[in-house]
């Protein structure tokens, strides 16, 4: 049977170690380096299927630690899957509850057979282990699935880190066994290590061993600098099968993004576009800005004049200033369009330097005219 996930390396960039590509799903492909948009309860929120198209996501994200609290795995099963349910027929990836458990519930106890905790909503016991999460995946139907793992805070130290990677390992093992089972869905396994390159490298070989379709780096974007996820990635990436994708959780922002690619990363995710477009802060071409401001009162030109994106092609600064200062739901969806769009655009425009030979130039331009400091 072939796999699932496949990647085909189109090529590499001449300036820099970054990597054209395409990931290959039973529900269609997508060019890499990818930003994946976030649907956390099966809606990138208030953005439709259509609207995601129009704007060209490849991919989209939900999450078992969600979709099973509310409304339940069985209820998408159901349903016919999760694809059927939220009326998206692309492909779909699903994180495996791990790091929402960390991030949003208290009592939490980690023990070698799963975690218990609480539902952060009611407070209700829970129990989530590697067996319950392939089941939830598997049950919701997703594309690409994520073994469940163990992300630490930052920083832990180097013997509470080494516990938890041979314990995310073991888990890895569980993922695939309960896995095997079921249907021919991708699952990635999950490199964590935090920021010792001993760990990282014991992960990734234990992993590796496994011969999952795709691999993830963890345990990143949870509160480092930025030169330790930089560093955390050079000495992780190569250790990555280089025909297979290596996705980077939870990354982010425009800089992360594109720093991202230069170390070899093909697929992103972040909440950030349309968690910021919500209190009306703006990605724009030359630095963020929030349309909250006095200053866009009688400002009627678009969001971002280099953008072409549905809102700033039809409404001013000025409008969605006045939606957002009045609470309209239509200004939420007006600046959560354009940031995603925005950053779907600026994949296009790495994957386009890539062709051309010239991300670390690309990456220049882009520094200094969003205003991020210089290297
Ligand atoms: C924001 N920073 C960050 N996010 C991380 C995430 C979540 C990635 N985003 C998932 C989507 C959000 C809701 C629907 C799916 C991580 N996930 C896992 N399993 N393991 C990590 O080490 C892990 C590490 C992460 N770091
Ligand atoms: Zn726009």
């Amino acid at each position: 049977m072939t796999a699932a996930v496949t990647y085909e390396h189109i090529k590499t960039c001449k300036q820099t170690g970054a990597r054209l590509g395409i990931v290959h799903t039973p529900h269609g492909s997508f060019e890499t380096p990818a930003f994946m948009p976030v649907g956390t309860q099966a809606t990138v929120k208030t953005m439709s299927p259509e609207e995601l198209k129009a704007m060209n996501a490849g991919i989209i994200l939900s999450n078992t630690y969600h979709l099973w609290l509310r409304p339940g795995n069985d209820v998408i099963k159901e349903a016919g899957g999760l694809h059927k349910f939220m009326n998206w027929d692309r492909p779909i990836l699903t994180d495996s509850g791990g790091f929402q458990v960390f991030s949003l519930s208290e009592f939490r106890n980690i023990k070698e057979e799963g975690v218990h905790f609480r539902n952060h909503m009611n407070g209700d016991k829970l129990f989530l282990s590697p067996e319950k999460a392939m089941q939830i995946q598997n049950d919701l139907g997703s594309d690409i699935m994520m073994a469940f793992d163990e992300c630490p805070p930052f920083p832990a130290t180097h013997e509470y880190m080494k516990a938890s990677v041979e314990r995310t390992s073991r888990w890895a093992e569980r993922c695939l066994e309960a896995h095997a089972r079921k249907a021919d869905q991708g699952l990635f396994g999950i490199i964590q290590g935090g920021e010792y390159e001993d760990l990282r490298k014991q992960s990734a070989q234990d992993l590796v061993s496994l011969d999952f379709p795709g691999y993830a780096i963890g345990g990143l974007s949870v509160g480092e600098p930025k030169d330790v996820m930089n560093r955390a990635l050079e000495f992780t990436t190569p250790l990555m099968p280089a025909n297979k994708p290596r996705y980077l959780m939870g990354v982010g922002s425009p800089d992360s993004l594109i720093d991202g690619a230069i170390r070899g990363i093909d697929m992103f995710d972040c909440v950030l576009p349309t968690r910021i477009a919500r209190n009306g802060t703006l990605m724009t071409s030359t630095g963020r800005l929030n349309i909250k401001n006095a200053a866009f009162k009688r400002d009627f030109g678009p969001i971002d004049e280099k953008c072409d994106c549905y809102t700033c092609k039809n409404y001013s600064r000025a409008y969605v200033h006045h939606l957002i200062r009045a609470d309209e739901t239509f200004g939420i969806r007006l600046t959560s369009y354009h940031n995603l769009q925005f950053l779907l655009n600026l994949m296009e425009q790495v994957r386009q330097a890539i062709r051309e030979d010239r991300l670390g130039d690309f990456r220049e331009e882009f520094f200094e005219a969003y205003g991020f400091n210089k290297p």
